[in-house]
């Protein structure tokens, strides 16, 4: 009987599942966009219940979409956007606020007293890590001490704690299993990366009961079965990583040496470290990428928080296009940007410049300016973004990249991917199938159910669709990153006093 491995990508603005074939092709794609919610400037929250619903939704209707029942599903993999926090009632599965999303900034002002107070080198080398809002740990203090009598609850152990992939296990499972993957957990600020476990000093100096928090488990191994009822049989679940990880599983970066940089809602790029923590001296992060059995492979991040995203705001902020896909005939529609730089720092600055309190800045706007300036500005953001990342990675690893993989939803836009190419000066590679997120999610699963024999075979799978060659002049694209950096600088600790 033929079999298919279901992916959930529980992304930022959407949830998504994809069933693949043996051959890691794409057989039914679903996905439903849910509501964003925006309390004050700087916070973003997400409501658990919708990330359920549209996630088991998109589940049910990918299965029933590629004309199959769940019982022609070899096994589920999980993947999600990280971070992104959320804290709920063991006994009832309610959830005692809002989740709070990655880029939610309304803790910065706690990592700045903790950074003040001398703690960013211990959390530095424990957890790969920088003090920032960006992680879960600070969030979650903030809600223990934001929800009348939730620290109390939390220490008595009627509360549970997770990111978003274990708020999926826990629903998939009628609350039977409280669980996460190492490369989730190492995105809380609350794990040693070295020894992949939680880690009592950060938990005391973060304020987090241990009781609070999941099992922390390799990210391919069979955890449990989907509870009866929900999917018409019960499916294993074998398979949880961070999206980040998870795309960089999914594009085959198995090697030492090899990184992909995802378009998503914002930008990750990653490259593999292989079993090595390698310590950024350019405020890189280092992370988790996956654990098969015992082995830890590990990854240089640099994580951007406004890529895909600024399109986003050109079209429902600004109304300059009705659809994302638009935003390339339009930036196409000028030779350059005509002097505009456009630093999307919307919700601060990430990577390599961690900046929560720079804001998002439009500079060398003329009277000859126009929308298409605009947008083409906002395309060349996303380039200049990555190529500060790759810069930062560079440096640190010492390895000289000549092709960088790429997917996610703005991967799509081959203006941006040539930009993008002749700001790096490297070969921009994108595969056939850019869902590598979900490929990812599902090679992981595949992996543990014996779906697939071994990374060999998944490398097999992976072709190439298009190669983007850089073309600009060496000189050229120098002066353009100086001006890019000079618009960043201008962008900076503009919300100190907001926040
Ligand atoms: N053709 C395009 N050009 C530029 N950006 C795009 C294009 N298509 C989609 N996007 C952007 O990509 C993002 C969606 O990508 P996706 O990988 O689905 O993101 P996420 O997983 O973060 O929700 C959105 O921010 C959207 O604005
Ligand atoms: O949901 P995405 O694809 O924007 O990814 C979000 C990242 O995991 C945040 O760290």
């Amino acid at each position: 009987m033929t079999r298919y491995i279901l992916a959930l990508d529980q992304g930022t603005t959407s949830s998504r599942a994809i069933v693949f074939d043996q051959q890691g092709q794409i057989r039914f794609t679903a996905q439903k966009e849910f509501p964003q919610h925006f309390p004050q400037p700087g916070w973003v929250e997400h409501d658990p219940r919708d990330l359920w619903s549209t996630q088991i939704g998109v589940a049910q209707e990918a299965i029933s979409g590629a004309g199959l029942r769940a019982s022609d599903l070899a096994a589920i993999g999980i993947t999600n956007q990280r971070e992104t926090v959320l804290v709920w009632d063991r006994a009832t599965g309610e959830p005692i606020h809002r989740a709070i999303v990655w880029q939610d900034r309304r803790t910065a002002s706690l990592c700045d007293a903790l950074r003040t107070q001398g703690h960013e080198g211990l959390i530095r080398e424990k957890t790969g890590l920088l003090l920032d809002a960006y992680f879960s740990g600070t969030k979650i203090a903030w809600m223990l001490d934001a929800v009348p009598g939730a620290r109390d609850r939390a220490e008595r152990g009627e509360l549970a704690c997770g990111t978003v992939d274990t708020w999926l296990v826990w629903q998939l499972t009628g609350g039977e299993l409280h669980v996460t993957d190492t490369s989730n957990a190492s995105r809380t600020l609350l794990l040693n990366i070295h020894t992949g476990d939680w880690d009592d000093d950060l938990l005391a100096l973060l304020r987090v009961p241990r009781a609070l928090l999941p099992q922390v488990r390799p990210s391919s191994e069979v955890y449990g079965e989907t509870a009866p009822g929900l999917l018409g049989a019960r499916v294993k679940i074998a398979g949880i990583a961070g999206d980040q990880q998870a795309a960089t599983f999914g594009q085959v970066c198995l090697h030492r040496g090899m990184a992909k940089n995802t378009y998503g809602t914002g930008c990750f790029m990653l490259m593999n470290t292989a079993d090595e923590v390698v310590t950024s001296q350019n405020r890189l992060l280092s992370t988790v990428a996956w654990q098969r059995g015992e082995a830890r492979t590990y990854a240089l991040e640099g994580s951007v928080f406004v890529a895909g995203a600024v399109v986003q705001w050109l079209r429902d902020g600004l109304g300059l296009i009705r659809d994302a896909a638009e935003v390339e005939a339009l930036a196409t529609s000028v030779p350059d940007s005509g002097g505009v730089f456009f630093v999307p720092a919307f919700v601060g600055l990430g990577a390599p410049y961690w900046d929560p309190y720079a804001r998002g800045t439009v500079v060398g706007l003329t009277r000859g300016s126009t929308k298409a300036h605009l947008a083409r500005a906002a395309l060349d953001s996303v380039a200049f973004q990555a190529a500060d990342l790759l810069d930062a990675m560079e440096r640190d690893s010492g390895v000289r990249l000549s092709d960088l993989r790429v997917d996610g939803g703005a991967s799509r836009n081959n203006l941006l991917m040539q930009v993008q190419a002749d700001l790096l000066g490297v070969t921009v590679t994108r595969p056939k199938v850019t869902e590598t997120t979900a490929l990812g999610a599902a090679f992981l699963a595949g992996l543990a159910v014996g779906y697939w024999q071994d990374e060999a075979e998944l490398e097999a799978l992976w072709q190439v669709d298009c190669q983007f060659e850089p073309g600009l002049d060496p000189a050229e694209r120098e002066q353009r990153l100086v001006r890019w950096r000079r618009a960043v600088e201008r962008s900076r600790a503009w919300a100190e006093e907001d926040v």
